[in-house]
């Protein structure tokens, strides 16, 4: 299943196939969709999925204390059972031109935390910092990456920063990765929690409002659609 919307003919398109499902909620699943082979998919998603619900509590939680919050200030915004876990198998074949083309063209992910398991020996993922990229290592195997997404920057009211990435090809080899996007329960509120928001640091962002549709509109056109929240 792909989500790339064509919403201009000069729309830049990434050197990249997907396959995109929804993991968690269950009831949210599409499993006709699914691959049906290897038939161990399933079952070794599904023990992924439940895995990284951990990660997601612990992290979630141990950001909030590093801000002197209270500790389930984020969690309970991000919502744990309703919340939507999205899994994006990302396959980026050589590429005959890795001067003209992007894997992944440069974007910084809506979720509330992404975790990406990256190819274990063809590297490619580069963030930016100071108009500089700077390239992701994998020298540790099996080593998960855990991003920063939009609606922790908002909640956070920008102390966390979601950081713009992208992902670079080359004519040699093939490089696969796997990004979890973890998203608040869409009934959710997302504003700067309290505690953020100060005399001496104002509110920064807006309540965020069907972020998804604008998301997508904006990254098509090469914006960044956290823009669409600032104040
Ligand atoms: O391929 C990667 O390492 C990261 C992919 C990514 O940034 C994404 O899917 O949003
Ligand atoms: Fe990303």
């Amino acid at each position: 299943m792909e989500t790339i919307l064509i919403l201009s003919e000069d729309q830049i398109l990434d050197w990249t196939d997907r396959l995109y499902h929804i993991v968690s909620p269950e009831d949210k699943r599409q499993l006709q969709l699914w691959p049906e082979k290897p038939e161990i998919f399933r079952e070794i998603l599904q023990e992924y999925t439940t895995k990284l619900k951990v990660i997601v509590e612990v992290v979630l939680k141990a950001m909030a204390r590093s801000l002197n919050l209270e500790e389930n200030c984020f969690l309970d915004k991000y919502g744990e059972e309703r919340a939507l876990m999205m899994a994006r198998f990302n396959f980026f074949p050589p590429c005959p031109r890795p001067d003209r083309s992007l894997g992944q063209k440069p974007h910084a992910d809506g979720s509330a935390i992404t975790i990406v398991l990256q190819d274990k020996e063809v590297e490619g993922l580069q963030f930016l910092n100071d108009d500089q990229w700077f390239r992701v290592p994998i020298q540790l195997p099996h080593a998960l990456l855990i991003n920063v997404g939009d609606h922790i920057e908002v909640m956070s009211n920008g102390v966390f920063k979601s950081p713009v990435h992208r992902v670079v090809t080359n004519s040699e080899r093939e490089r696969t990765s796997v990004a979890v996007f973890c998203t608040p329960d869409p009934d959710n509120d997302i504003e700067p929690v309290d505690g953020v928001v100060s005399e001496t640091r104002p509110r920064l962002y807006k309540k965020m409002q069907d972020y998804q549709s604008k998301y997508l509109q904006y990254y098509q056109k090469g914006r960044r659609p956290i823009e669409s929240v600032k104040i």
